[in-house]
């Protein structure tokens, strides 16, 4: 018998313009999460999990007031679950002034990475720094040691140059030069030219990226003397898709063209080992099946691939549900020794907040995300993937362990001039 309910507030973007929609398949996910940490008999012993759920649309202001609501009109919540960026700033800046952890699914701002302006942030979702070692061992390993950076003038993409810099400067790679453009980057890409870029980082959102991508077929920045880095979480074909719809002037064959042979680097967000058993039980594949059961309930046509925003993240808002249930279960344990529990909490009782932080900050486990553990900032500790496009289709080139300092290599690259492409202009001596 449940005798009583623990209570947590939950934030999802879920319509919106601006931003990522992403609650649309990370709501359905952490529903899931709550399901199934509410079926195990073994955990939060006579307690029910139960999440108030409210539509953020990626606003920060909207994200404020839903998390007054939530905070002001009871039941008491525990912890808040929320995702986008700009979201999580405003509610886990604030929420330390009710002692409330904030767990976020779906923010990868470096800014975030900040225990004096966010003390009780804790984030499932990798920071966007967590590509930057991966280009760096990638570097390393085809020496390349003079590399360009190209990038939109937006807050994510300044603070992660920022953060590749410091790694440039720690393992002697030098840039020379660092071109930024709000949305139009066509004189940013001819500076490159001038500057006789050979290795480039590019740190763009999707649509941003079609435009540098056709810049770059005009001034010919490509094929066996170029090397890309682009972003690994567009969608697959996003260099030939919308061209006619965002004034894109290069045809999809000249694009495809461009496009051939760049690198990209993302987090892994789904456990690999696809048939590994996580603590749900359930293998990843297991939860995409079940996901896409609960997707299909509520209205997407999965059939026709027509999947939500936020379907890659899903796994992430499911394990951040059970990383908030082990927690509370850990918590729990520790404040029944001193004849409490959770039902003691208030918003001002600190001592208590300091449990749950401590517990959330020791979590390890497997998810169907992969292995979820946090930093001594709350960033999620994350392996990336390493992708190279060619034949129009995206080939896994290998996955980094950042911490284990691993790389982990298929032996698939190819290059266009069937060689490794030399970061600089080599001046052959005439005998
Ligand atoms: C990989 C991506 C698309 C990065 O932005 C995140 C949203 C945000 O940081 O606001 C969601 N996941």
């Amino acid at each position: 018998k449940r005798d009583d309910d623990l209570h947590i507030g939950g934030i999802f973007p879920m319509e919106g313009e601006g931003g990522w929609q992403g609650g649309q398949a990370c709501m359905p996910a952490a529903e899931l999460a709550l399901a199934d940490v509410n079926a195990r008999s073994d955990l939060l012993s006579g307690f029910k999990l139960l999440l108030h759920s409210n539509d953020s649309k990626c606003e920060p202001g909207l994200g404020a007031s839903v998390m007054y609501n939530l905070l002001y009109n009871p039941p008491q919540k525990l912890l808040l679950l929320a995702g986008c960026s700009t979201v999580c700033t405003t509610v886990a800046e604030a929420a330390k002034m009710w002692n409330l952890m904030v767990l976020c699914y779906g923010a990868s701002s470096p800014a975030l990475s900040d225990r004096a302006r966010f003390p009780t942030l804790f984030r499932t979702h990798p920071s966007a720094t967590v590509h930057n070692p991966t280009r760096i061992k990638l570097m390393q390993k085809f020496g390349w040691s003079r590399i360009a950076i190209l990038q939109q003038a937006e807050e994510v993409f300044i603070s992660t140059v920022e953060d590749l810099e410091a790694h440039c400067k720690k393992t002697g790679i030098e840039i020379v030069t660092r071109q930024s453009f709000l949305s139009d980057p066509s004189d940013a890409v001819r500076n490159l030219r001038r500057q006789d870029a050979r290795v480039i980082v590019g740190l763009f959102y999707v649509v941003a990226a079609r435009r540098v991508l056709c810049e770059v077929y005009k001034h010919k920045l490509y094929g066996k003397s170029y090397v890309w880095f682009f972003i690994g979480w567009y969608e697959d074909n996003w260099f030939e898709t919308n061209l006619e719809r965002e004034g894109i002037e290069c045809t999809a064959e000249q694009m495809r063209e461009a496009a051939e042979g760049h690198l990209t680097t993302e987090a892994l967000m789904w456990n690999q080992n696809s048939n590994q058993t996580t603590i749900s039980g359930m293998t990843s594949e297991d939860f995409r099946f079940r996901l896409n059961e609960a997707l299909r309930e509520a209205g997407y046509d999965i059939a026709r691939e027509k999947f939500p925003e936020g379907y890659q993240e899903a796994p992430l808002a499911y394990d951040a549900v059970w990383a908030v249930a082990l927690a509370f279960n850990k918590t729990m344990e520790k404040l029944e020794k001193s004849g409490l529990s959770l039902k003691n909490f208030t918003y001002t009782n600190k001592k208590i907040a300091d449990d749950i932080y401590e517990a959330i900050n020791s979590t390890s486990f497997l998810g169907v995300s992969g292995l979820v553990a946090f930093s001594s900032q709350g960033d999620r500790i994350a392996l990336t993937q390493i992708e190279q496009l060619y034949d129009n289709h995206y080939v896994k080139l290998g996955y980094y362990d950042t911490q284990a300092d691993n790389l982990t290599w298929l032996e698939r690259e190819r290059w266009v001039g069937g060689k490794v492409p030399p970061d600089r202009t080599v001046v052959v001596n005439e005998l």
